[in-house]
């Protein structure tokens, strides 16, 4: 694979930033990986394992003289970062993120971007559970999709760049516009999460059933819902302040909808009930006809606690 990029800042170094790194390194995208963090421990770990060739606590610093930067931090911190590395950036740059909102990232970086540099909202729907520089591993960007959300004034080259860098990584990339990304994730990956999250504390609030009998008798469903809540809390939570509006939009489909199943099951209406599922099922059909690789090992991985 050939060098597409001099010199690559990678701003936050968590499960997508390290991931990146790997793949970076290991496709020889580019000849040097500077990596950024807040935490001193963080960026301590990311030299132990050799995420990078130079290393910084400070952002504005790591984008000097790099041609690509990419902004892997929680959503919420998107406008400081900007702030920080607005006055470093060098012109022609492109400055991308990989946040799973993009409105509001948008709305966050795009006031501080410099005229002559090319910033390019993007989301890889690539992930797990997992965080921190350990949680990272080459491959994971492998035939999932990136989406970019491109603003108004995007510059077709920089964009054919910036496809190139991801295309390389084994990604699908599409574009869409940053409000309808941010409706279609709310429905396909942010409500999963929350549903998740709300399921488990529900499990844990009840007073008839232990604990240990949830953790001794958990079926395989509840366990997948273990999975997404076990998700990062800074993550998710800034995912549901910075998607507020979609997001609540969805949940009161969802909840209109939980309201007719719910009835159905008080006046035992079965050919309802069976309806909805049989429709249900045919979801996941298209999914692996799709040739979406729902084995892939982020796609339902076995749970830890499968392994015993
Ligand atoms: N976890 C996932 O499965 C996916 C996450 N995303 C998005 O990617 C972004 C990063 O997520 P992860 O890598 O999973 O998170 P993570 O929690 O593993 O890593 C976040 C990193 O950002 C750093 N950070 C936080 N605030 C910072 C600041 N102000 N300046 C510099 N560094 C800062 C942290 O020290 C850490 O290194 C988020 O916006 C998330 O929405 C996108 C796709 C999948
Ligand atoms: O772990 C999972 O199942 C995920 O859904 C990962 C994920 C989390 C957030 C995103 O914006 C994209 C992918």
């Amino acid at each position: 694979m050939s060098v597409l990029f001099d010199r690559i800042a990678l701003i936050g170094i968590g499960l997508i930033g390290s991931s990146l790194a790997h793949d970076i390194r290991r496709l020889g995208l580019t000849k040097e990986i500077v990596v950024a963090t807040r935490s001193a421990d963080t960026l301590k770990r990311a030299e132990e394992l050799g995420l990078g060739d130079r290393y910084t606590t400070s952002s504005a610093e790591a984008v000097k003289h790099a041609d690509l930067i990419i902004v892997s931090v929680p959503v919420g911190a998107s406008e400081s970062v900007a702030k920080e590395i607005a006055g470093n950036l060098q012109p022609g740059a492109i400055v991308t993120d990989v946040g799973s909102t993009k409105a509001s990232v948008i709305a966050q970086m795009q006031p501080h971007m410099p005229e002559n540099v090319h910033f390019i909202p993007g989301h890889p729907l690539a992930g797990t559970e997992k965080s921190g520089p350990d949680a990272g591993f080459p491959g994971l960007f492998e035939g999932r999709w990136c989406i970019f959300t491109p603003v108004a004034e995007t510059d077709e080259t920089a964009l054919k760049r910036l496809r190139g860098f991801w295309e390389a990584l084994g990604s699908k990339v599409d574009e869409m516009d940053a409000e309808h990304h941010d409706k279609v994730l709310a429905i396909v990956s942010h409500l999963p999460h929350i549903i998740a999250y709300n399921i488990v504390g529900t499990a844990d609030d009840l007073e008839t059933v232990t604990e240990s009998e949830v953790i001794k008798y958990s079926a395989s469903g509840f366990r997948d819902f273990t999975r997404l809540a076990a998700s990062d809390p800074t993550m998710w939570r800034d995912v549901c302040l910075h998607n507020r509006d979609a997001i609540l939009e969805m949940l009161a489909r969802f909840s209109e909808d939980l309201a007719y199943l719910q009835r159905a099951i008080r006046w035992g209406e079965g050919d309802k009930i069976f309806e909805l599922f049989t429709r249900t099922r045919a979801i996941r059909r298209s999914i692996v006809q799709a040739g979406q690789d729902v084995d892939a090992p982020d796609f339902g991985r076995p749970h830890p606690l499968d392994k015993k």
